[in-house]
């Protein structure tokens, strides 16, 4: 165990911090709402939030409001697996040989000279925030996100997962084309023997232009009981075979089609059980897997952009109090989008028009080929302004929003170097007009690859987050849905009758202060009147 804190700059620690820090953990919090013992950190927060009201005569009545909370976060660091759905695609294979590179500490030749393994482009692993100001300096202290709370690294993860492609996953590395020769040689013989478990192919829900690499199913091709239970069984036997305190499975496999939603069928919990038992063909192997770990407890995460969370998984996931959260990796095209536009609109220039285009030749631009899975696609692409218009009704009237388009094309040739070009086009003070166009080179399995590690780790985390108000006895988990993952999902899946935020700084901004009010300190607001205040 670490020796005792050092005390802090100011030399007043109190008893309540005289717990050792365990290995790893970066700071401690000073202050007597926090308190650390080996196994846990608690703190009381006050969450101060302001209520307003429309008075009689129209203006708005702004009340400053406080909840008082506490928080409990599990220090102990468990042994994690991480299943993927779609293991044997391009960021299947390409997230677990950066994982393995990241353990081994590899580096690799390069025609620009040596690469060394990294994280970049997880937000954990390789971006800061500010911890505070130093005591004497009064300079930013900023710490790397993910030291905020004790979590998970990802080299400790266990990887496996399911394919309906046979193939090993060295033999994926090489299908995906994503990663340089000489790093793959590094990998190759670890790799050899991933093999993906079968899996649930129902060839209904994606392009047809998919069977082809369908040589690892489970026999039966529509919804079926035994589906159920053998990924069930898959996900214990993982578990049990790993040593594992706990499994984590993420869909990284095809988009699907939507399915439509039928009363009777998939629109409450018992129907949905029902309807699985039934061998109903409304069910798709996306909500097959998310039933499947709700009823083992296993957080399940949608990387895609379909409707895995028809409302009776949803209500499953609630009855069950089982995580799940998605929906569609915000990788690229969309995760500067969600930035550049709330940049615009909040900056009050009067965004008049988005053109989204973008061609990429891997296997997922293949499977979108097809009209009903780029559908879902594009109803996720879509969304995306949806709540930066909406919040500005001075350059927006009610219901009005910019043109929006969103176009992709597949294009063998350029592989997963999806090119995405784009058009920003809006009114500027007194008539003005401004073009923005951008070219960005989008290489998509390295963008999304460190998000499914942070979608991950921030899902186990919340796994060891408990909380309840000040006046309760019992602590509880956040709810089911697990909105605070939205940083790395373009349609993020919120708890039912909540708002939907896609504007990128505030969703980091929830992550991080989330995380902050688990160890008992206040948002950082960047006021800085320290520095204003003379
Ligand atoms: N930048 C990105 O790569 C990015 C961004 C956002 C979303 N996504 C989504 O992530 C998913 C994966 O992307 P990718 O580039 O790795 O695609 P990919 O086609 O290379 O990989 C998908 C894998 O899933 C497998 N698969 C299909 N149906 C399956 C099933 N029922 N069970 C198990 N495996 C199944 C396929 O055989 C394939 O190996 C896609 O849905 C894509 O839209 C990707
Ligand atoms: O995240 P992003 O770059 O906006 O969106 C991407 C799409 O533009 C691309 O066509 C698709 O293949 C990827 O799966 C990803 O969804």
């Amino acid at each position: 165990m670490a020796p005792h804190a050092d005390a802090g700059a100011n030399g007043a620690l109190n008893g309540h911090n005289r717990a050792a820090q365990p290995q790893g953990d970066l700071f401690t919090v000073n202050s007597p709402d926090v308190v650390y013992t080996d196994e846990s950190i608690t703190s009381s927060y006050v969450y101060r939030t302001t209520k307003v009201t429309k008075a009689p005569g129209g203006n708005f009545e702004a009340t400053p409001f406080e909840s008082k909370y506490d928080f409990k976060v599990e220090r102990g660091i468990p042994k994690v697996g991480l299943m993927l759905v779609g293991w044997g695609g391009n960021n299947g294979s390409t997230v677990t040989a950066g994982i393995i590179a990241n353990r081994k500490n590899l580096s690799w030749p390069t025609r620009e000279g040596t690469q060394r393994a990294n994280y970049y482009g997880s937000v954990l692993m390789s971006s800061t925030v500010k911890l505070g100001n130093d005591a004497v300096t009064g300079g930013d202290v900023n710490v790397p996100f993910h030291k905020l709370l004790p979590m998970v690294h990802p080299n400790d993860l266990v990887l496996g997962g399911w394919d309906i492609s046979s193939m090993n996953l060295a033999d994926a590395m090489d299908r995906a084309q994503v990663l340089e020769p000489t790093l793959k040689m590094l990998v190759r013989k670890e790799m050899e023997q991933m093999k993906p478990l079968p899996s649930i192919y129902y060839p209904d829900f994606i392009a047809s232009n998919q069977g082809d690499r369908a040589d690892n199913v489970l026999p039966g091709g529509s919804a079926c009981q035994e589906h159920l239970e053998k990924i069930r069984t898959d996900i214990r036997d993982f578990k049990q075979r790993n040593a594992l305190d706990k499994v984590i499975v993420l869909w990284t496999a095809n988009t699907e089609r939507y399915a439509d939603i039928i009363p009777g069928v998939n629109d409450t919990a018992n129907n949905v059980l029902a309807a699985i038992k039934a061998g109903h063909d409304e069910i798709s192997p996306s909500s097959i897997f998310a039933t499947a770990c709700i009823l083992e407890g296993v957080p399940f995460i949608n990387g895609s952009p379909q409707n895995t969370f028809v409302p009776g998984v949803i209500s499953l996931a609630e009855i069950h109090n089982s995580y799940i959260g998605g929906d569609d990796f915000k990788s690229g095209q969309t995760k500067m989008k969600s930035a550049l536009v709330d940049f615009l609109i909040s900056a009050g220039i009067k965004l008049t028009s988005i053109a989204s285009y973008n061609h990429l030749g891997n296997n997922d631009g293949k499977n979108l080929a097809e009209q009903k899975q780029f559908r879902s696609k594009e109803i996720s692409k879509s969304n995306v302004v949806d709540d930066m218009v909406a919040a500005n009704h001075v350059l927006y009237a009610e219901g009005e929003h910019p043109d929006h388009t969103v176009v992709i094309k597949y294009m063998p040739a350029v592989g997963d170097h999806k090119r995405a070009l784009d058009e920003y086009y809006g009114e500027l003070f007194m008539g003005g007009r401004q073009t923005i166009s951008i070219f960005n080179v989008c290489e998509d399995s390295l963008l999304a690859s460190p998000l499914i590690i942070d979608l991950a780790l921030v899902t186990e985390m919340m796994t060891r987050i408990s909380w309840k108000n000040s006046s309760d006895e019992e602590y509880k988990n956040f709810h089911p849905v697990l909105s605070i993952l939205s940083f790395m999902l373009k349609a993020p899946l919120t708890p039912p009758g909540t708002p939907v935020v896609n504007a990128l700084a505030k969703q980091r901004n929830a992550l991080c202060n989330i995380f902050r009010a688990c160890v008992g300190l206040q948002p950082e607001s960047d006021m800085t009147l320290e520095h204003k205040l003379f």
